[in-house]
């Protein structure tokens, strides 16, 4: 589901909710509070020091015409090496804002993304159901890193800026409180013009932000199936896709930066405006002696720092603003309710006794379909069930709750007895193994994959298992054997080598449950005996519920149950379940539907 959808596109308010929001991101900064307080001195004192240099240059004029204004500097060399005391203590105390800011910047947003993440290995299934990853992705990396600007640049300008607007405006005052009121004249023109543009302005680029984010999107859709688009020669139909995309990118771009540059002429106008008024007023209250030069001088340089503070106010604006959306995007992830904590608690080894009680289930994005209409499934351990069906009636279904993956409905699944819920879940999910039909791998050397069974486990312990699944020789066949790099999702394995590090890592992992979703495209008749035998050796000893497709895993099974309508319909061995004739399995078998 896009963002549309879930009705999230609407634009962050910078209301008291919307800040109140942003502040719920403090609480990362919170271990960092003292470095923090270092770097808000810091800014403080970089900020104010600042504001002393138009008075001094003004004072530097007053001075070469003799009439000095400020007791103790009463040479030029004496304002001269106060101005170099400012920039000196300026470029300390800015230096020391920039650090300290980024220390806790850092630390903060590290522990953000580190939080987010954890969630992200933590929420259930249905969650994945409803979002896309391209989306989640991009919560990771965009919107932590619009936070991370604010907090590092925004925030600091804000405060820079509005100290420089306040403090500036009692300077110009105690300068001279006529001047001061004939160019306050200009100021709320620029403050209501600042308002209604910058609304429009921020709209705008929060509608360049979704394009964009909709065009990554794309990319990040694409290249995880790159295959897929290859097969079916869609590359230029994804290219022009992507244009467009991008197309409607630069044209919301582009009206946003026609406001933006209007706004940005106009502010440039009104206050080029405001500076020559001041200028024209100033020097005729020189004339008639109601003002020093220099003072005049600091006054316009003062005019032109508040000028500035305001303009920079209405990016201000806006980059909260943006901040808040992002916010409001991270916290609804971080609050998503979680499967389970993600430590782990141990679960004594299973025996593998599995009971489905009545079970009815749907999806939680399809409540309207029931997919399992009560379940009932007796399963010892040890045995070896052949799980048959029509396409879609719910055989990876069966497999799903058994993994714990969505909450059932009614009815229960028990193993030995208790009740799958009644066991922590991760400790539960070590006991349950699956060998899938497809099996992806991540991107590293075959034995990282393999030790995904049991990152604990030794290399003996690994080759151990690699052997057992019939895959030591096909790995010691490469020049790098266990460190072979096997690309992403394993493309640079056969389909045969493939399950066959699958099912080493199932052997590793040693679960009591085994599923075993069995492929439906056949190997070749060497590959597929390796990885038949493969199986017969992980089967060994464990619970064992398998996705049939293949005659021969059905017959050999000592079960078969048979799914219809949602429902388990038969169950007994192969030859007992052809005798009857009009039976589900009977028909299944004759048109060759499992
Ligand atoms: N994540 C999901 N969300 C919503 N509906 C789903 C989801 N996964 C599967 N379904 C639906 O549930 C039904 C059962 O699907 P399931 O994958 O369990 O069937 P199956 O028997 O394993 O089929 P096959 O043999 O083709 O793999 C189907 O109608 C499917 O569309």
């Amino acid at each position: 589901m896009s963002r549309k959808d879930t009705g999230e596109k609407k634009a962050a308010r910078l209301d008291k909710k919307g800040i109140k929001k942003l502040r719920s991101i403090f609480r990362f900064m919170l271990p960092y509070k003292g470095t923090f307080t270092v770097g808000i001195i810091s800014l403080f004192f970089s900020s104010t020091v600042l504001l002393a240099l138009p008075r001094l240059t003004g004072e530097l004029l007053d001075t070469a015409l003799g009439n000095s204004t400020i007791p103790y500097l009463e040479n030029l060399t004496q304002v001269g090496l106060a101005l170099m005391a400012v920039l000196v203590l300026q470029s300390i105390f800015s230096f020391a804002r920039v650090y300290f800011f980024a220390i806790v910047n850092e630390n903060a947003m590290a522990d953000l993304r580190r939080a987010l993440y954890e969630k992200f290995m933590s929420l259930p299934m249905s969650f994945y159901d409803k979002n896309r990853s391209g989306e989640l992705f991009s919560r990771i990396t965009s919107d932590v890193a619009v936070l991370q600007d604010t907090f590092s640049t925004t925030l600091a300008e804000l405060f820079r800026q509005v100290a420089t607007l306040v403090l500036g405006i009692i300077i110009l005052f105690t300068l001279n409180f006529k001047l001061t009121m004939f160019m306050m004249l200009t100021f709320p023109i620029l403050i209501i013009a600042a308002i209604i543009f910058g609304k429009f302005i921020r709209k705008l680029s929060k509608g360049t932000q979704d394009a964009l984010a909709d065009t990554n999107i794309i990319v990040e859709e694409t290249l995880q199936s790159i295959a897929t688009v290859k097969t079916f020669a869609n590359e230029h139909f994804e290219v022009t896709r992507y244009a467009n995309n991008l197309f409607n990118v630069i044209k919301i771009a582009l009206k946003a930066a026609t406001y933006k540059g209007a706004f940005i002429s106009f502010i440039i106008t009104v206050l080029m405006g405001g500076i020559i008024g001041v200028l024209w007023y100033g020097t005729y209250m020189v004339s008639t002696e109601e003002i020093t030069v220099g003072n005049l001088i600091s006054f316009v340089l003062y005019t032109m720092f508040i000028g500035g503070s305001i303009g920079g106010l209405g990016d201000i604006y806006g980059n909260i603003q943006k901040a808040v959306g992002a916010t409001d995007r991270v916290e609804e992830i971080l609050n998503a309710e979680s499967e389970h904590q993600i430590d782990k608690e141990n679960v004594p080894r299973l025996q593998g006794n599995i009971s489905f009680k009545n079970v009815i289930f749907s999806y939680p994005t399809r409540k309207e379909i029931e997919v399992l209409k009560g379940v009932d499934l007796e399963i010892n351990q040890g045995e070896r069930v052949a799980l048959v069906g029509k396409s879609g009636g719910g055989k990876s279904t069966i497999a799903q709750l058994l993994q714990r993956f969505y909450a059932i409905d009614s009815g229960d699944i028990l193993i030995d007895g208790k009740s799958t819920q009644d066991y922590n879940l991760i400790g539960y999910r070590k006991h349950v193994g699956v060998v899938p039909q497809e099996v992806l791998l991540f991107g590293g050397s075959i034995e990282e994959n393999i030790k995904y069974g049991n990152p604990e486990a030794s290399k003996e312990e690994v080759i151990d298992a690699a052997r057992k699944a019939n895959a030591l020789e096909f790995i010691e066949s490469f020049p790098e054997g266990f460190d072979t790099l096997v690309g992403e999702r394993g493309v640079k394995l056969s389909g045969g080598q493939r399950q066959r590090i699958a099912i080493a890592r199932a052997i590793l992992k040693d679960p009591a449950i085994l599923i075993l979703d069995e492929a439906t495209s056949a190997l070749d008749i060497e590959s597929e005996k390796l990885v038949q035998d493969a199986l017969e050796t992980l089967m060994e000893g464990r619970t064992s519920l398998i996705i049939a497709h293949r005659l021969s895993t059905i017959r050999n099974a000592d079960k078969i149950a048979v799914l219809e309508s949602g429902k388990i319909k038969e169950i007994g061995k192969h030859d007992e379940l052809m005798q009857n004739e009009s039976g589900a399995y009977n028909k299944l078998i004759q048109l060759q539907e499992f």
